[in-house]
């Protein structure tokens, strides 16, 4: 997707890898809205991103994604100020195994109505230009995981994308939909988890069996080869320390000669 002169949203960009995204779509050129809860981080973001890439290619949005009447607000304000809206990335997310409703709301409730208001503002059935969701799923998404209410998040994503990215509505929209699956990335989500001891304990040998850590321009280099494949949709790309790669195109038992993948009908 070339992205020069578009505009993006991406949640959760305070820090961590929505902050990584939002600068990798910055550097292409685009437009950015910074959504998040955290004010003080998403204000100081915005101010770094509006020195290096100006004042009028930034803006920062408090918003709780969980809160509908907020996030469908938010994605009217993008519109508003920027004229448009060609880019989602739906990455807020926590890592809470305790409060585990909102762990559920936040990665994926969210996540399927960021896709909604992506569809409504960017559908050419809604008189939209077309554009791209990207979702942040996680590996955890695609193997079992200590951590199972945020592991059932995952997954739902990465069956979110791939429903949606069916093209079902035969490219009428023009919307793509992927999915991004990193593993274990340094960022503060790491740092804080709220889980049982032994998921806790669980997650430290994974980390350390999956080759230990990735950093965030890691991840970000997964982002950039979505942003750069225009005629992928419904794609789920893993992002590893072993490298990346597209997971699981096998069709189902519907369609075993094509994949349950539709053709990218319509370039946005
Ligand atoms: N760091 C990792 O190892 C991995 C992270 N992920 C996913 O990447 C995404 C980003 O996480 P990280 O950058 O690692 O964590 P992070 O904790 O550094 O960043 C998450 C951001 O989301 C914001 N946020 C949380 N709840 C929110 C809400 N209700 N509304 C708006 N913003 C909210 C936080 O304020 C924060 O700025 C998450 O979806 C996470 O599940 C996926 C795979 C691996
Ligand atoms: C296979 C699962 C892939 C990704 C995991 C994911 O989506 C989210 C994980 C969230 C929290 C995990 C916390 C794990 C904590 C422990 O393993 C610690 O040992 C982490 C180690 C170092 C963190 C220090 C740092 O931030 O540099």
């Amino acid at each position: 997707m070339q992205l020069s002169g578009k505009v993006a949203l991406v949640t959760g960009a305070a820090q961590g890898l929505g902050k990584g995204c939002a600068e990798a779509i910055l550097e292409r050129g685009a437009k950015v809205a910074l959504l998040d809860t955290n004010e003080s981080a998403g204000q100081e973001t915005a101010a770094d991103f509006a020195l290096k890439y100006g004042a009028d290619r930034c803006t920062f949005i408090l918003c709780d994604v969980t809160a509908k009447d907020q996030l469908e607000g938010a994605f009217q304000k993008v519109v508003d100020h920027f004229g448009g809206l060609d880019l989602v990335v739906n990455n807020a997310g926590i890592l809470n195994e305790v409060q585990w409703e909102k762990c559920i709301d936040v990665n994926l409730v969210s996540v399927v109505r960021g896709c909604h208001l992506g569809l409504r503002y960017m559908g050419k059935q809604n008189g939209g230009n077309g554009g791209l969701i990207i979702n942040m799923s996680s590996v955890a998404g695609l193997y079992a995981f200590p951590s199972p209410v945020y592991a059932t998040t995952k997954a739902g994503v990465v069956g979110l994308t791939r429903s949606l990215g069916m093209d079902y509505k035969l490219g009428r929209d023009c919307v793509r939909v992927n999915a991004l699956c990193p593993s274990f990335t340094t960022t503060a989500i790491l740092a804080d988890p709220e889980v049982p001891e032994d998921q806790y304990q669980h997650m430290k040998d994974m980390l350390e069996r999956g080759g230990g850590l990735m950093q965030i321009p890691d991840v970000v280099k997964g982002l950039a080869k979505l942003l750069d494949e225009d005629d992928k949709n419904g794609a789920v790309l893993e992002v590893t320390v072993q490298g990346m790669k597209y997971h699981g195109d096998e069709s189902g038992p519907w369609d075993r000669e094509s994949g349950t993948h539709q053709p990218n009908l319509c370039i946005a």
